[in-house]
């Protein structure tokens, strides 16, 4: 996605399921959409098929005019490898630093010299560097992961998808396994990093009281389909209730 990700009548189906059915919805380069709904909903099923990691099977999906599906495989690898997820599970190498950790999120855009380079030498020490600053980590560049706190170990996973300048950051409840005080971190955190550039956002989360003021968007996704997609402050109480009818999840 450079400018434009558009969904036309997108649905998907597991087997005879179908979880997702007429998805229309366009996103633009410097959007922070949440993405909100019931557990079941269909949310990360979505944030899947934007990022290219799984097709639909009725709709079509364009990255700026062009149809996913009639992508030459290159070009299909290139919208990929421009939408980065962080979800709940960091799926950091504990024995790696925190440096070839984040260095992993480059991986997918360097030649394979390059790639075996960076297993003899480490690269892009200042980036990283510059980067550990900003999710408030700086120090600790050259401490193996598995010495990081949970909170700590998710700006790791953010910095490593970061590192590349994704066009799209999809966040898949990133914050679920932590302290509420530092969900509150890492969501304001991730916000942050969106804001004021190019790329676009879009937060799940069941926490939509901590996303709420920092999101230009909010689409409500229940039984897989779009109940509302409207600014902030068109979601009112009723909206959210019917949203959550007959779920506790709500937090
Ligand atoms: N690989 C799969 N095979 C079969 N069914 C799947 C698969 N992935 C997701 N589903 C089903 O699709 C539905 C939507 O799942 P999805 O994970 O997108 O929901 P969600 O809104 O993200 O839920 P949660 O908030 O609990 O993470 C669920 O009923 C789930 O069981």
């Amino acid at each position: 996605m450079a400018r434009e990700l558009r969904l036309h009548g997108v649905g998907r189906r597991w087997g005879d399921r179908e979880v997702l059915s007429s998805i229309d919805l366009t996103l633009r380069a410097g959007e922070r959409v949440a993405l909100i709904g019931p557990s079941g909903a269909g949310k990360s099923t979505l944030l899947r098929l934007m990022a290219g990691a799984l097709r639909p099977t009725q709709g079509r999906i364009e990255v700026d005019g062009r149809d996913l599906a009639q992508m030459p495989w290159r070009a299909l690898q290139a919208h990929r490898a421009r939408c980065r997820i962080v979800e709940q599970q960091n799926l950091l190498v504990p024995q790696s630093s925190v440096h070839d950790n984040i260095v992993a999120g480059l991986l997918s855009h360097w030649p394979a010299w390059r790639t075996l380079l960076a297993a003899l030498w480490p690269l892009e020490r200042e980036r990283v560097a510059a980067l550990l600053q900003a999710v408030d980590l700086a120090g600790l560049q050259w401490a193996p992961a598995a010495t990081l706190s949970g909170g700590q170990m998710q700006r790791v996973a953010l910095a490593r998808a970061l590192v590349s300048g994704p066009r799209l950051l999809l966040a898949d409840e990133p914050t679920a396994s932590l302290d509420p005080r530092t969900a509150r971190q890492i969501t304001r955190l991730i916000v942050d990093q969106a804001r004021g550039g190019d790329m676009a956002l879009v937060f799940c989360t069941h926490w939509f009281d901590i996303v709420r003021s920092d999101c230009t968007r909010v689409i409500g996704l229940r039984d897989g389909r779009l109940l509302f997609d409207a600014p902030p402050a068109e979601i009112d109480e009723t909206r959210l209730a019917q949203l959550y009818a007959g779920s506790d999840e709500r937090l």
